[in-house]
């Protein structure tokens, strides 16, 4: 059981008094006074949070309504929607009417049989209307290119979005060519949308669908049909139509979804002369787009398909609804959808409520057209039926919505239209596709960080999956700090050497970046570990540490994962992987405490290497005096997530210890093209947007990157630039400049955490009494607004009676300080069975 994550949007910004405490508090260098327990250690219980808390005005709590859509699309302040299909005739025009109405949009389509020039059209008209360049308005309406029924594709492009509402429009959709391949339409129509369907739901990407559905689901009447009339479609595509209704029935019942279902009669017509009907290519099937070919070859003959039918002339009779209408009507209908409690499916007709015959509608077409074109009556259609004509009224009592267009201005428009563009879209460019490519999917990926509880799941699981890694612990160290103690700390980006020396009033350190050739694929292990020793060196010497007598304890801390078979000095610990852009040949598999205590001596430092520690295992150890039941170490870095147990030898009572560094979640999260490009297994890149710290890297991309920046407008990436001049100036800068970055990655940590910590207090069946978490990382301290952020989301998601259990430990350089405790010690891991 994991407990339920309700996401908060971006709530306020910290109260100054809080905000102030905590700079005052975690502000400052390195001193001997912050090694101590309890001096330089923040003990904050969450109950006295909770005061705090409860204590604010209600205004300046986060609150649930901006909704987590307006989170993800969050900064632009629009609803986002996203039509499938958007290319083709409706959902093009509904697009249009979609951006002028202020939606932001998506287009997923497969342009099998829509252009993503319509696209190109409908920007130019949004220009026009909106006298704005087409180019700023790319970042309101884009194209990316899949079909529904490739779901790891579909997977790939939408899983960091999140939309308002989906419109489905994608699918097959005549009445003739289902009978002929009517497992095409199934596939095609009933697949592609329960593809759909699945991919929204698994990630939580949206739950409101307004599905284009079509008068064939209902049985043949020679009555007007209302929405009540019986459902018996007569051909496949009528049936794909019921079955998707179906589905998504099925998903409000069950999930929660909010549907609306439009069944249009007959649409046709242009929007204007830049945007209508013009099918991609071969024959068109629909009785206007076949008008329009034949009248611009001059003149023609139509197959009617049936001219013995009872109706007023033996054609079949239709309603004809003018495509602009149908738009009107999508907006509309949306709108309440958005509003909508209903847990039902909603349906409405859309058609005029008038019907025409195939051969008035012949007429009407030759006479707008002024080409002759004469009837040619063939056998009937097989699925056609002879009358369908909607009896909308419920679309205009409801949505006050009614079709007002007559045949006459559809035959026109799609005529005029079609003169106007005699080759449909096909000498327009095409419309760029949101390919995503790796700048995309990081900006993406910066924007729209994890903000939804599915995958916070996909989070919690991976650390779970991760606690297979088990260590033992057989004895506590006691710390020893007679004599000096050297700590090397080998982090991602710097190595710091630290001295400690007993009973001094601070402990000395130096950090050095490490320079960037040593992570490159030729520095050497010797280059890399002379590098470290150099250092130490210098920090040895200036020290006059020389003539100690005996040999000085150095605890080399790594900030990678390593092997667990011992921490003895005797016993070999190696590096299992790499991180952080980290690869140099020669190391992985090599005795780390070999390779230190080599380098040591080709300088003549008597140094003795007597422990090779994880960091965030040295970070245990400096918890040693204050675990209770059960300890979290939170780093903000980038290392592999593992966990470990710890428990005491001497009595059986296991105390738990998690150590949990959020890197190397994705273990639990698709892998995306983006990752595989990065060269990296798809770990670091998301370490970084959890961290935030690194987001100048992505910027960096992005600047790099510009032809790929349609899909990042201008100020957006204006932003980005300042963003990485500040990184050059300093890392703090980059970070404030990032700072909605980060409040999504401290709410991340913290629900997160709470998953972790409930899963913990549910193992324990109640019996625990205190949790510790430690809070180590960069970011807790840079940037004191995360560490407020991550512990107002730690109260809101931790369930009540777990929130006095847990006591939070700001600390600073405790990979350091347990690297010391331990590092004469007698501790020793054992790998647990
Ligand atoms: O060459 C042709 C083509 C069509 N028709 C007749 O013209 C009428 C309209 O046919 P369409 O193929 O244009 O459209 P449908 O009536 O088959 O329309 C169906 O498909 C539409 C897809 O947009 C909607 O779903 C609509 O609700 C649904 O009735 C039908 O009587 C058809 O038999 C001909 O006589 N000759």
């Amino acid at each position: 059981m994991i407990p339920s994550f309700g996401w908060q949007p971006l709530g306020p910004k910290p109260l100054q008094p809080l905000r102030a405490q905590l700079t005052q508090r975690t502000g400052g260098h390195l001193t001997g006074e912050e090694s101590g327990r309890g001096n330089g250690w923040l003990s904050c219980s969450l109950l006295a949070l909770a005061v705090a808390r409860a204590g604010r005005p209600s205004s300046e709590r986060p609150t649930r309504s901006v909704g987590c859509s307006a989170m993800r699309s969050g900064w632009r302040g629009q609803s986002r929607v996203l039509c499938t299909g958007g290319c083709g005739y409706i959902g093009s025009h509904t697009v249009l009417g979609l951006l002028q109405a202020g939606y932001e949009v998506v287009v997923i389509d497969n342009l099998s049989r829509g252009s993503s020039q319509s696209l190109g059209r409908v920007l130019q008209l949004l220009s026009a209307t909106e006298r704005v360049a087409v180019e700023e308005l790319r970042s309101r309406l884009r194209l990316v290119v899949v079909d529904l029924c490739d779901e790891a594709c579909l997977e790939e492009a939408l899983v960091f979005e999140q939309f308002d509402s989906v419109i489905h429009f994608a699918g097959f959709k005549s009445v003739g060519e289902s009978m002929e391949v009517p497992q095409l339409y199934r596939e095609n129509n009933v697949g592609g949308f329960e593809t759909l369907v699945r991919v929204l739901s698994k990630h939580s990407i949206s739950s409101r669908a307004l599905l284009s559905s079509s008068c064939t689901v209902y049985r043949p009447s020679s009555e007007k049909i209302d929405e009540t009339a019986p459902l018996e479609p007569t051909c496949p595509y009528g049936e794909t139509k019921l079955r998707q209704e179906a589905v998504l029935k099925d998903l409000i019942k069950s999930s929660g979804w909010r549907g609306c279902s439009l069944r249009y009669f007959n649409p046709a017509g242009a929007h204007s002369n830049e945007l209508g009907e013009a099918p991609k290519d071969g024959t068109p099937l629909m009785l206007v787009p076949l008008l329009q070919r034949m009248a611009l070859q001059g003149e023609g003959e139509l197959s009617v398909f049936g001219g013995d039918y009872n109706t007023r002339d033996g054609s079949a009779v239709r309603d004809y609804i003018h495509i602009q209408d149908l738009v009107d009507a999508h907006v509309k209908a949306l709108r309440r959808l958005d509003l909508q409690e209903s847990q039902e499916l909603e349906v409405f007709n859309l058609g005029s409520g008038e019907g025409s015959t195939v051969f008035e509608v012949l007429d009407a077409f030759s006479h707008a057209s002024g080409r002759r074109l004469a009837p040619n009556v063939q056998a009937r259609r097989p699925g056609d039926a002879a009358f369908a004509v909607a009896d909308p009224s419920l679309a205009h009592q409801v949505l006050g919505w009614r079709a007002t267009r007559k045949l006459d201005q559809i035959l026109t428009s799609a005529w005029e239209f079609i003169r106007a563009n005699p080759d449909g879209f096909k000498k327009d460019p095409p419309y760029p596709r949101a390919v995503p490519g790796v700048a995309d999917r990081l900006r993406d990926l910066a924007q729209l960080l994890f903000p939804d509880s599915t995958r916070l799941h996909a989070l919690h699981a991976a650390i779970m999956e991760s606690s297979k890694v088990v260590g033992r612990c057989s004895a506590v160290a006691q710390p020893n700090l007679r004599g000096l103690t050297y700590v090397v700390d080998w982090g991602g980006s710097t190595l710091r050497v630290l001295r400690f020396a007993a009973g001094a009033e601070r402990y000395s350190g130096e950090a050095e970046i490490i320079s960037e050739h040593l992570k490159a694929q030729d520095a050497s292990p010797d280059e890399l570990f002379d590098f470290m020793a150099d250092v130490v060196a210098r920090v040895f010497h200036r020290h006059g540490d020389a003539g100690q007598g005996q040999a000085i304890p150095l605890c080399f801390v790594v900030s990678f994962a390593l092997s667990f078979e011992s921490f003895g000095p005797t016993k070999a610990v190696t590096l299992t992987h790499w991180a952080k852009d980290w690869a140099t040949p020669g190391i992985q598999g090599q005795n780390l405490a070999e390779l230190m205590a080599q380098a040591l001596a080709r300088r003549r430092l008597p140094l003795k290497v007597t422990k090779v520690l994880n960091d965030c295992v040295a970070s245990l150890f400096a918890l040693s005096e204050v675990v209770a039941d059960a300890a979290v170490v939170v780093g903000t870095g980038t290392n592999a997530c593992f966990v470990r147990r710890k428990s005491g030898s001497e009595s059986e009572e296991c105390r738990e210890v998690l150590s949990t560094e959020w890197g190397g979640i994705t273990s639990g999260l698709p892998v995306l093209q983006a990752d595989r490009d990065a060269n990296n297994g798809g770990e670091v890149n998301l370490e970084r947007m959890v961290s935030g710290l690194y987001l100048p890297r992505i910027v960096q991309r992005l600047h790099a990157q510009p032809a790929e920046g349609t899909l990042c407008p201008k100020q957006e990436l204006a932003t980005s630039m300042e963003a990485m001049e500040a990184c050059s100036a300093a890392d703090s800068g980059a970070i404030q400049s990032c700072e909605f970055v980060t409040a999504r990655s401290a709410a991340i940590c913290a629900k997160a955490l709470a998953a972790v910590l409930d899963n913990l207090a549910r193992a324990k069946a109640g019996k625990m009494e205190l949790m510790e978490v430690v809070l180590d990382g960069a970011l807790f301290h840079k940037l004191p607004q995360y560490f407020w952020w991550f512990k107002h989301h730690l109260l809101e998601s931790l369930r009540p009676q777990l929130q006095p259990r847990v006591r939070l430990h700001l600390v600073k350089d405790a990979a350091s300080l347990g690297a010391v405790r331990v590092a004469d010690g007698s501790v020793f891991f054992q790998h647990a069975a």
